[in-house]
């Protein structure tokens, strides 16, 4: 691995770590709420499978959002085109968790990260899965090459009980014909994918399909082809953040997803993915620290898409 990266993060890692870190743990999900707020890892892969990373890189959270992608890219693949008649590509503008388009876009979600978009692919899922729970931890399995990966069932049972946003999105969908299955399924489904727990190295290693045309470094099979990586990466661009989507592609310049356990994965195309993790959220539900952290990251390497 290029010695400059390292250094980089190393270098950045250190200068965040002196600066106030503002935000707050988001309590509207308990098992969450009581998370150390001051965790702070990242990790760094690259394509050749070079791996750095610095702080508590090696610990574990809750992925939440960031399953998002990896459903999508499951059932992308197995559904093909007709899955967009089901949910749309375009930026939300609003919060993760709103309703208020949902009337207008006649149960349409706008896109497959915001909450009604993944309940929506969650819905897919049951479907044409018959264990979909077990089909997705095996395919993020695959992606991390690692086993040990898992559902957190405190954490999946602690938002169950209080997915009443959730909950209503579900149903208001299927008043539209938009979920086919039992809604209580769907969130069943969503909320365990949302407890998914894995570490930044882990997380960047497994989206390198992703920065690599859809086909996994390691051994070069493939995820996805390439059509579908690069329309992948796009919608991340564009819709990752919610409605600060428009703010980090502006900062940080690369396709990335967030979670509210505090996680980001950011990815570069043809080079590499790095994962960040720090618990404190700003406003819009994205890390702080995660979001400062990648735009120095990337203004002081000069790399980004544009
Ligand atoms: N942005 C997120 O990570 C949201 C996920 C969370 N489980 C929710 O549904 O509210």
């Amino acid at each position: 691995m290029n010695a400059d990266y390292q250094k980089v993060i190393s270098t950045v890692y250190a200068e965040i770590l002196t600066q106030e870190n503002i935000g707050k743990v988001p309590d509207y999900i308990p098992e969450i709420a009581c998370i150390e707020e001051n965790k702070f890892g990242v990790n760094y892969t690259d394509l050749n499978d070079n791996s750095f990373g610095c702080g508590d890189f090696q610990e574990k959270f809750s992925i939440q959002s960031i399953s998002k992608v990896f459903a999508l890219s499951y059932v992308y693949e197995e559904l093909g085109e007709k899955l967009w008649k089901r949910v749309d590509v375009e930026p939300s503008g609003n919060p993760f968790n709103s309703l208020l388009q949902l009337e207008a876009d006649h149960g349409i979600p706008r896109n497959p990260f915001i909450n009604a978009g993944a309940l929506v692919i969650c819905d897919i899922l049951l479907e044409i899965c018959d264990k979909p729970k077990e089909k997705m931890l095996e395919f993020i399995r695959n992606l991390a090459e690692d086993d040990e990966i898992f559902f957190n069932e405190k954490v999946a049972q602690s938002e169950m009980e209080n997915s009443f946003r959730n909950t209503a999105m579900c149903n208001f969908m299927k008043s539209f014909g938009n979920i086919h299955e039992r809604p209580t399924a769907v969130i069943d489904l969503y909320c365990h994918l949302c407890s998914i727990e894995m570490t930044c190295e882990q997380l960047s290693k497994s989206f390198l399909y992703l920065a690599n045309g859809g086909k996994k470094p390691s051994d070069n099979t493939s995820v996805l082809p390439f059509l579908k990586a690069k329309r992948i990466n796009a919608i991340l661009l564009t819709c990752g953040f919610y409605d600060e989507s428009g703010e980090f592609s502006f900062l940080v310049g690369l396709p990335g997803k967030s979670g509210v356990g505090g996680g980001i994965i950011a990815i570069l195309p043809q080079k590499y993915c790095i994962a960040v993790w720090s618990p404190k959220l700003n406003p819009k539900g994205n890390s702080y620290r995660g979001m400062k952290f990648l735009e120095k990251f990337t203004t002081l390497t000069g790399e980004t898409i544009f």
